[in-house]
């Protein structure tokens, strides 16, 4: 699978008011690409724009892709919410995608993913059985198990405990090895772990921010994980990096 380069360029309203002003972001194939942001700037809705969804916004601009194929089609999307299907169990609620299609799901997959999220006792439960951090990780076993090449991903690890949270981020960094990620964000820490390339959302634009040079995952109590972790809270609380 070869995953390609996503280029959003454009500036989106909602009703008379601009929600962000004309901004260039580059997704580089293959890597990935972390998004921070005051709340309610537009993180979100550049991802559902991504995902060919619905937004409250209207978007001016395009979306492409650098191999000039579709893009939408190509996409794993993993909401804020988890968006389970409460009448269905874990493990059917992890193969949806493939039941929607009408076709069967990978056997082996969904028990190795049920394994490395630690839900395989959980596997015959209903989401409403489960807790918010089992409940997320249901979500992105769904997302995981969908084969995409771009994968869209909204606060996936922020129910987690931080054990389970450092555990789920390199799970996800070895599974989506060679897609092209845009993970949202709010925690500069984990920004600083697994952005290939990190960039803060402002209304006015966005600001790159240099990662810290090893690759990714990077160890949570790194030197240079820690000092881009301090200066992208410094950034988003509006001080000098
Ligand atoms: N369906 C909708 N209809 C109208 N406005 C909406 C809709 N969805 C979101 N908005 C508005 O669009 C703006 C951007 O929302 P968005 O969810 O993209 O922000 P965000 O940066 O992801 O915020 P957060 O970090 O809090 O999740 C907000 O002002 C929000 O109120």
């Amino acid at each position: 699978m070869t995953a390609p380069e996503i280029i959003v360029q454009g500036q989106a309203t909602i009703g008379a008011a601009q929600l962000f002003a004309p901004l260039s972001l580059s997704l580089a194939a293959g890597k990935w690409t972390c998004l921070l942001g005051g709340s309610g700037v537009g993180k979100s809705t550049v991802l559902r724009l991504i995902a060919g969804l619905q937004t409250g916004a209207v978007f001016d601009g395009s979306i492409t892709a650098s191999d000039g194929g579709e893009v939408v089609p190509r996409v794993a999307y993993m909401a804020q919410d988890d968006l389970l299907l409460p009448w269905a169990t874990v493990t059917q609620n992890i193969t949806l995608g493939a039941r929607l299609r009408g076709e069967r799901p990978d056997q082996e997959r969904l028990q190795r993913l049920l394994g490395r999220v630690r839900l395989t006792e959980h596997a015959s439960k209903k989401p409403a059985e489960l807790s918010g951090g089992q409940r997320q990780r249901v979500a992105l076993a769904r997302t995981l198990m969908e084969d995409k090449p771009v994968i869209l991903l909204d606060e996936p690890f922020s129910a987690l405990d931080a054990q389970t949270r450092a555990d789920m981020q390199d799970l996800a960094v070895e599974l989506l090895a060679g897609r092209t990620v845009l993970l949202v964000t709010h925690d500069p820490g984990e920004a600083a772990r697994l952005g290939h390339s990190i960039v803060v959302m402002e209304q006015s634009g966005l600001t790159h921010c240099p990662p810290p040079t090893a690759d990714v995952p990077r160890k949570v109590d790194g030197l240079d994980t820690l000092a881009a972790q301090a200066a992208l809270l410094r950034m988003l609380r509006g001080e000098a990096a």
